[in-house]
């Protein structure tokens, strides 16, 4: 593959325009042809032992990175700007600007040094945010996606994703609608678009906060497309049809697919051989879990942004940065059909009671295997990527090693270990190769030599004993030419200019042999060579540099070889991976005392003494008393409750601590409780006290109803739906309307699993009309003016707010509780005096629906003069689309 250039024209600018550079010295008529290829790209120009910048580059990274800027001499009439790092800490300034969501092109000279012109530069490879493969650039536990989506007709796209250094492409078609929750599942730190996208579209992608920082560039429209998208996936799957992974209809995602892995190769310089799969991901197999939950939840991240304590930080025991990753896509992408879920389970009941022949558990003893494993994911991608680098070698024959001894462990404990275990076998031959291959304690890089072990090629072996056997064999020469010539004060020595040479003093020139040829005469002494001498002088001189290029060939020879074991590597790294986020479950459970879960066919969810495990976890670190467990009962005759009590009684970790059950069964884990029965889940919803989304300038009252209302529209019978404190974000009256119409809506109408936790006590008579609905209550006491939270959930309303209190107890000045004391009890003499009563349950007279008022919002919403064809279009399957819902 030619060297990777941004334009992916057939002849590189370098070569197009070289001409243009004339006025230019000859190596920035160089750089310049390079830099044409990489426009907007920083290129990081080798100079001996620097990485150069020049002009504009040099200028942004002086700024990016705080590096000097220098001037050096004149190009084309111009001071040739410039800024450089050393080669050696590249990696250090490399890693600083993919945070920045910069992009580098790395250019090496790959040519011999002439004399003449500058030597030969190519362009390696391009690091951007989304196709890192270095290991210092990469996170352990975090995958780095690269995700492209296409724009395509009649109001849908096309997406398609990657980890360069796994092995597998994702695709899937959504409407523009949903992208903002694929675009946060998939979290890439690198989003493509085509350059034909509309200017709404491209908006829309600018607009998008998958929580983190994310680079996102249009590439030509001309790369997206379908049918070479699709000749691409079926060379990598060796398949005719991508109808056996359910990819054959998914034109749009072939067009991404054709994107996504044009710019991976042009990043890598090379094809990736190394991905053999592909998964077609659709919203209806996945348990919809939307941005919004996972942030509530704080699945990966605390609701400050920290990565400590969440879900995911206490769950991940993992030995491996592979297992840490998987686990983490385990939990973040549960399905919805159990069958994968149940096969984890029965994995883990396994690993739970089993022993070895000294009653060691056998979960801590894959344990112990599984520490110090090496990321045999990410050093195969780089073995076909060609980036390996030898250490690397060394760790994954050190793995392979512990991966035969795993293997033997699981075979016999269950079905789905057994096939894990017959993955973990390695490849003999690979284990081999490398053993005999690789030094056992490598140079960092090949280029340093000492990597190729000794005995694996005789060349080198000489090459090598002729570096380290240079001194005996010059005093042996010695020695024998002594001998030869009867001349004792010979001496054979070396120096730079000359090279080897016989010295004999000119007192006995006359012994000299005729094969002693002159080769410089002094004062006192005469230097000769002889044929034996020359012929060792120039295997000598040039063995280290001989021996350098016989290591590099070599090693360019082991890394063919090791192509071969790509995929059975790829599947071995999966197995460790499994058994390690396995492993790591097992041990969670055992040590947190979590229960199997069960699941049922009918619509349940049935939890016996139930825990948050954070919470749980928060307490014990911090000795604040024990977590109180508490039961949770909805089913088909009871599918709502109304959840009342004090501030602090624990409401909220009540609702969140389900909605975390329900997800750690759902991924195949034991759960925080004695028992638990569960029925179909679809989707976990959220609407938990919101920040003001300062950024999205939208108000905490706007983003609350936002919330609401995608939730009204998408739950389903199925759902979970955790609804805190809706309506509070506006007057009391307004808030409490809202909040009613939307407990009755969702009893009525969504039926979903609801959790609807409120301050407002007119709530509590909701379950009088509605007998879907209960109330149940956070108990507290009071202890004289104080109040204590018992934590404990208990049936019916609570009978009083304690506000007040809980205001004491945040250090609230004391006139200012006792003024506000005094208003309460005037208030609650004023509400008992008023005998009008609102029905807030009753039902609304029959006026515009839902969807009408919908349509007339959209078409409020739009302005035809302002319109491009496409989004007229866009825009008219959109009305269909809200008229359809009617
Ligand atoms: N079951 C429990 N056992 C022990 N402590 C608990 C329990 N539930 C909650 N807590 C403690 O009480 C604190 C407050 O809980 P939580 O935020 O759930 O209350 P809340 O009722 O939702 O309050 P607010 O209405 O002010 O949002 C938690 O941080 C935790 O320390």
């Amino acid at each position: 593959m030619n060297s990777p250039s941004e334009n992916n024209e057939k002849q590189p600018a370098s070569q197009r325009e070289k001409q243009d550079f004339g006025s230019h010295t000859p190596m920035m008529a160089q750089y310049l042809g390079l830099k044409a290829d990489h426009p907007h790209t920083l290129l990081f120009y080798r100079m001996g032992d620097f990485y150069e910048l020049f002009y504009a580059d040099a200028e942004k990274a002086a700024r990016l990175l705080n590096i000097t800027l220098t001037q050096r001499g004149q190009s084309g009439g111009q001071p040739v700007v410039m800024a450089g790092v050393p080669f050696h800490s590249v990696e250090t300034y490399l890693a600083r600007l993919i945070k920045l969501g910069e992009s580098v092109a790395i250019c090496e000279q790959v040519g011999e040094v002439t004399g003449k012109g500058p030597v030969e530069r190519k362009v390696v490879r391009v690091v951007t945010p989304g196709t890192l493969t270095d290991m210092e650039l990469l996170s352990d536990k975090t995958e780095s996606m690269l995700l492209v989506v296409h724009q395509g007709p009649r109001n849908a796209c096309g997406l398609a994703w990657m980890s360069v250094t796994q092995g597998e492409v994702f695709l899937a078609e959504c409407t523009p609608d949903e992208l903002g929750e694929w675009v946060a599942r998939v979290s890439p730190g690198e989003l493509l678009f085509s350059a034909g996208a509309t200017p709404a579209f491209e908006a829309r992608l600018r607009s998008l906060h998958p929580g983190n920082t994310m680079s996102i560039s249009a590439r030509p429209d001309w790369q997206f497309d379908a049918a070479l998208g699709e000749r691409k996936l079926l060379e990598h799957l060796h398949a005719a049809s991508l109808a056996p992974w359910g990819a054959n209809e998914l034109t749009l995602a072939h067009a991404a697919a054709a994107a996504l892995l044009g710019y991976a190769e042009h990043t890598q310089g090379r094809a990736l051989t190394h991905v053999h799969s592909v998964r077609v991901q659709r919203n209806d197999e996945l348990i919809d879990l939307p941005q919004t939950t996972r942030r509530n939840l704080e699945l990966t991240q605390t609701l400050r942004g920290e990565e400590k304590p969440t879900l995911f930080s206490l769950l991940d025991t993992c030995m491996t940065g592979m297992g840490s990753r998987l686990l983490k896509s385990w939990l973040l992408t549960p399905r919805r059909e159990r069958t994968v879920a149940q096969q984890r389970l029965s994995a883990i009941t396994a690993l739970r009671s089993a022993t070895n022949a000294s009653h060691q558990p056998a979960w801590a003893q894959l344990r112990d295997g599984l520490k110090g494993c090496s990321d045999v994911e990410r050093i195969t991608a780089r073995i076909a990527l060609r980036q390996v680098r030898p250490r690397e070698l060394v760790a994954l024959q050190q793995t392979l090693q512990k991966s035969e001894l795993l293997a033997h462990i699981p075979r016999a404990l269950e079905a789905y270990l057994a096939e894990i275990s017959g993955h973990l076998q390695p490849p003999p031959a690979c284990a081999a190769l490398l053993a005999c291959a690789i030094h056992p304690e490598p140079a960092v890089l090949v280029r340093d030599g000492g990597v190729i072990a000794s005995g694996f090629d005789a060349e080198l072996d000489e090459l090598r004993a002729i570096q380290t056997n240079c001194d005996s064999f010059l005093l042996d020469l010695e020695v024998r030419e002594k001998a030869r010539t009867g001349i004792a004060n010979l001496r054979v020595q070396y120096n730079k200019v000359h090279g080897f040479f016989i010295e004999v003093t000119q007192g006995q020139i006359d012994k000299v042999p005729e094969d002693y040829r002159r080769r410089q005469t002094l004062k006192n002494a005469e230097r000769f060579i002889t044929p034996e001498l020359k012929a060792f002088e120039d295997k000598a001189l040039s063995a280290q540099e001989r021996a350098l290029a016989r290591e590099k060939w070599l090693y360019e020879q082991v890394l063919d070889q090791l192509q071969a074991f790509v995929p059975v590597l790829t599947q071995l790294a999966r197995a460790l991976a499994t058994l390690d986020a396995l492993c790591a479950l097992t041990e969670r459970s055992l040590t947190l005392e979590w229960c199997a879960p069960q699941f049922v066919k009918e619509p349940c969810l049935d939890i016996t003494q139930g825990r948050h495990p954070v919470v749980q976890a928060r307490l014990a670190e911090t000795s604040s008393g024990a977590f109180i467990a508490n039961d949770t009962r909805l089913g088909t005759k009871q599918r709502m409750q109304i959840i009342t009590g004090p501030n602090m009684g624990g409401k909220s970790t009540y609702m969140r601590q389900i909605a975390v059950i329900v997800l750690l069964a759902s991924m195949g884990s034991y759960v925080p409780a004695q028992a638990c029965r569960l029925g179909p889940i679809d989707a976990i919803h959220t609407r938990i006290g919101a920040a003001d989304d300062l950024a999205n300038a939208q108000s905490t009252f706007m983003l609350e109803m936002l919330e609401g209302a995608q939730i009204l529209h998408s739950a389903t019978p199925h759902s979970l739906v955790l609804m805190d404190e809706i309506g509070r974000g506006t007057s009391t009256f307004d808030g409490l309307a809202l909040a009613s119409a939307i407990a009755t809506q969702l009893h009525d109408k969504t039926q979903a699993f609801t959790l609807f936790a409120t301050h407002y006590f007119e709530l509590t008579e909701f379950p009088a009309k509605h007998h879907g609905a209960v109330n149940v209550h956070v108990s507290a006491t009071e202890s004289g003016r104080d109040i204590v939270f018992l934590h404990e959930i208990q049936s019916g309303p609570a009978s009083r707010s304690y506000g007040i209190q809980v205001a004491r107890l945040a250090g609230m000045p004391a006139a200012v509780v006792n003024q506000a004391r005094h208003t309460l009890e005037a208030l609650e003499a004023q509400a008992s005096e008023s005998n009008a009563q609102v029905d807030l349950f009753a039902a609304p007279p029959a006026t515009e629906t839902i969807a009408s008022s919908a349509i007339d919002t959209a078409l409020a919403a739009i302005n035809p003069d302002a319109l491009s064809p496409r989004e007229a279009l866009d825009a008219l399957y959109q009305l269909k689309a809200l008229a359809a819902k009617a």
